[in-house]
């Protein structure tokens, strides 16, 4: 059976006096892996190339048997076309917009009103993640909680392929991260979508994740391990 991910992604990051060289390869054979390694060593790189917003990656990206990127093959997918939910630390919602409207962003193309099918997809997303009475908020009325239930929910409503979490707690005080830690992972469990999950904090790996990968100055060091 193919793997889960099977990553190879190779660029340069260029800027004037400096240069910053990515070359990381790995495969997880678990639904939920967490990256991690040491601040500036690649982590967030490798999202971007993953999820096809980096420059001029290199290598294969293969989710559960789908190929979005084969540099060898002349397969290099869009970012809109490789179905990838990203979450960001900020959660980075749009402020200008209502939660309704942030959900609809990820389902409609630019400028178009949601069609029937989006309709529903929107509420059957409201429902789950709790946020029927919030739909006609704005973000900066929101709870951390509740941000962070909108942003994932607008991940995930296009039905993507992968999910990448990127330091999805960090932002957040003790007390909440406890909490929002837990209720992540409980929401993780549901959706049952293969994610990758990039933190910090050991705590973060324990709760989320089930296998880890280290990466260290651009490249992964070990095989990592699979917890039992
Ligand atoms: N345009 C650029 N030119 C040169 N180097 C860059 C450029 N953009 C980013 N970098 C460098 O690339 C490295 C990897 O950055 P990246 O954000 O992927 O690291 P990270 O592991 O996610 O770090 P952190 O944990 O601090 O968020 C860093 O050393 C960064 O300074």
């Amino acid at each position: 059976m193919a793997p889960i991910l099977d990553i190879h992604v190779q660029t340069t990051l260029e800027s004037p006096g400096r240069s910053f060289a990515l070359d990381a390869r790995f495969t997880s054979t678990t639904a939920r892996t967490a990256l991690i390694g040491a601040s500036g060593s690649g982590k967030s790189t490798v999202l971007m190339a993953i999820a096809g917003l980096a420059p001029r990656v290199r290598g294969h990206v293969r989710i559960a048997g789908t190929t979005l990127l084969d540099t060898d093959h002349a397969v290099d997918l869009p970012a809109r076309a490789r179905r990838v939910g990203l979450v960001f630390q900020d959660y980075a919602l749009f402020p200008h917009m209502t939660v309704e409207q942030n959900l609809a962003f990820g389902l409609c193309r630019l400028g178009q009103r949601p069609s029937e099918a989006d309709r529903v997809r929107i509420d059957v997303l409201s429902r789950q993640f709790d946020l029927e009475t919030l739909r006609g908020a704005w973000p900066r009325h929101l709870s951390g909680g509740q941000r962070q239930r909108v942003a994932l929910a607008r991940a995930l409503a296009p039905q993507p392929h992968l999910l990448l979490l990127d330091e999805p707690l960090s932002a957040l005080d003790t007390t909440l991260r406890i909490r929002l830690r837990a209720e992540l992972a409980e929401m993780l469990e549901r959706v049952q979508v293969p994610t990758l999950l990039v933190t910090h904090d050991p705590s973060d790996v324990e709760a989320l994740a089930q296998s880890v990968v280290q990466l260290d100055d651009g490249a992964v060091r070990g095989p990592g391990f699979t917890a039992p």
